[in-house]
């Protein structure tokens, strides 16, 4: 592999490994406008798309490669910063990009696919699905049929993976058929996230956390997703789906296998899977009896964002006014295993929430005799604050002596704190997307999902969906707070409380 090269330099053919054709179904469609055309620009002004990448975009509307040009430049100037936006990459990048319009569901078209890939050189092909999960079989399909790929062929997926284990299944089967597990690449974009990255850095490289990170020196663990947006115009997809299978099966459960896993026996994607698959299968499963007490389900109501009003989820576009889909949900679980014993996992998502936050608390127990006034007891345990975003960095909360003359042995509370912008100012942090799609080129699957990980989750989530069926409207919260009130009382029921130093 070669050196890095400066911002805006493409790198040359035989350069590196990671040279190949990228074909995107779903060109015209959101994720590839808001994240998949910025994420390939940066790679490109990065000097880390081989000269010869090309794209071919796939979609069923008529335009022609000039046209699909145009829009993909426009995706550009929309989504990427304008100080970041140099005219000799945006050119050079437009210059890899070709059109291809198709219905998926229809084989005429793919030999138009196949005719690309000849007329360019063995680049290896990665597909890529950047459309519904129902087109993943008959996409995969249509391509080994048509001649468009070989035996170095990779496909990416995006999530939702199926709707539940069963559907899951029919997906992964799909896909399956026709490419083997190694040249799978299941996106959980929070994986490409530089946080969540580092939770993997910060618990297997230092010392000082590998040897505390048990149930003998850890009380409990929050997890807190938070979004400030709702729907979104998504609410035909939302409301089938609802924030456990949308964020809890995917996002927040990988969380969780990075703070709860034990040490993989290498950086190897399937070391560090299989002790990801051993946390999702040591998962508390959910029993009737926890429902009232350990989960909550909420749904926004009208309230205001930033100031201004917002309506509620059944007012939103689309609404259908009877729905009890939840878009909120907090749940106490744990791991059943040794070092997790005994130690609850506090998760809890929602949309329309104050901020846009996600952060884990790791909290400490405190040490087993207590000397200090006993008045400030409750303050007397470290935490580990992980900001996943915005703001990304660690904070460790420690207690030292509160200065003064007059103080006497009075505590304080301070962060030691890493704010990942500050530390590395000179490198812009790079969006998840990136990340992952340059793993992809390289055929690195570390970053991505494995079927049975997959599965696992959905089995997990699919007793709490099973024991859902009977239960009641969801709580309401209005749109710009923390979610409902019972969110709050199952932390407290505890003797706890959700981290607030936001
Ligand atoms: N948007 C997001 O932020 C996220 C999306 N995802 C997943 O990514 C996938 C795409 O989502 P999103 O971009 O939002 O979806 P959109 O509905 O915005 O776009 C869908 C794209 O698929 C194309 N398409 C649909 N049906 C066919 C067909 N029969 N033949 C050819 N092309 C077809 C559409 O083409 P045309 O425009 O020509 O009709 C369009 O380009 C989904 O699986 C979604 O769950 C996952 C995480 C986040
Ligand atoms: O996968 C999804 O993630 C987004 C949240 O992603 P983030 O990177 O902005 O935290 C969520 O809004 C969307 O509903 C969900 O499908």
């Amino acid at each position: 592999m070669s050196q890095h090269k400066r911002p805006g330099e493409a790198r040359s053919s035989g350069d590196f490994d990671t040279e190949i054709d990228l074909a995107l179904f779903g060109a015209l469609g959101d994720l590839s406008q808001r994240k998949l055309y910025p994420a390939l620009y940066q790679l490109d002004r990065e000097g880390l798309l081989d000269e010869g990448t090309r794209l071919l975009g796939v979609a069923r509307q008529e335009v022609d490669a000039e046209g699909f040009r145009s829009k993909v430049e426009a995706a550009l100037k929309c989504h990427v910063k304008a100080e970041e936006m140099d005219r000799a990459v945006v050119k050079r990048f437009l210059a890899r990009l070709d059109y291809c319009q198709l219905d998926a569901t229809q084989p005429e078209g793919y030999a138009a696919i196949r005719e690309w890939r000849q007329a360019g050189s063995s680049r290896p092909l990665v597909v890529y699905l950047a459309v519904g999960a129902s087109l993943y079989g008959d996409i995969c399909r249509h391509l080994e049929a048509s001649g468009s790929l070989d035996a170095r062929s990779r496909v990416v997926v995006e999530k939702p993976i199926g709707f539940d284990l069963v559907s899951s299944r029919e997906v992964n089967d799909a896909i399956g058929a026709v490419f083997p597990e190694s040249r799978i690449y299941r996106i959980d974009h929070y994986l490409g996230k530089e946080t969540v990255q580092n939770l993997i850095a910060l618990r297997f490289a230092n010392p000082l956390f590998g040897t505390q990170w048990n149930q003998n020196h850890i009380s409990h663990v929050e997890i807190t997703v938070a979004e400030k947006v709702g729907i979104e115009g998504r609410w035909g997809y939302f409301d089938k789906a609802g924030q456990l299978r949308d964020m809890v099966q995917n996002h927040l459960l990988q969380l969780v296998c990075l703070i709860a896993m034990d040490p993989p026996a290498n950086l190897d994607a399937d070391a560090i899977r299989d002790e990801k698959v051993k946390v999702l299968k040591a998962l508390k499963p959910f029993t009737d009896d926890m429902l009232g007490r350990d989960v909550v389900r909420g749904q926004y109501i009208a309230g205001t964002s930033d100031g201004q009003s917002v309506p509620g989820y059944l007012e939103e576009d689309d609404a259908n006014t009877d729905s009890h889909t939840e878009t909120f949900v907090a749940m106490k679980t744990g791991v059943s295993n040794w070092r997790w014993a005994g130690v609850p996992f506090y998760l809890r998502t929602g949309k329309r929430m104050p901020a846009k936050m996600s952060q884990i608390v790791i909290h400490f127990r405190q040490q087993p005799h207590y000397i200090f006034d006993p008045d400030q007891r409750a303050l007397a345990a470290n935490k580990l604050v992980i900001r996943l975003q915005p703001e990304e960095g660690i904070a460790l909360e420690v207690l030292t002596k509160d200065s003064g003359l007059d103080k006497g042995m009075r505590l304080r509370k301070g962060p030691l704190h890493l704010d990942f912008n500050s530390a590395f100012a000179k490198s812009r942090i790079p969006d998840a997307y990136e990340r992952l799609l340059l793993e992809v080129m390289k055929g690195q699957q570390y970053l991505f999902v494995r079927r049975d990980e997959v599965e696992h989750a959905w089995r997990w989530c699919d007793s709490l969906i099973a024991a859902w069926q009977d239960d009641q409207a969801p709580r309401r919260y209005p749109a710009g707070s923390w979610g409902p009130v019972a969110s709050i009382a199952m932390i407290t029921q505890d003797g706890r409380s959700w981290y607030e130093d936001y």
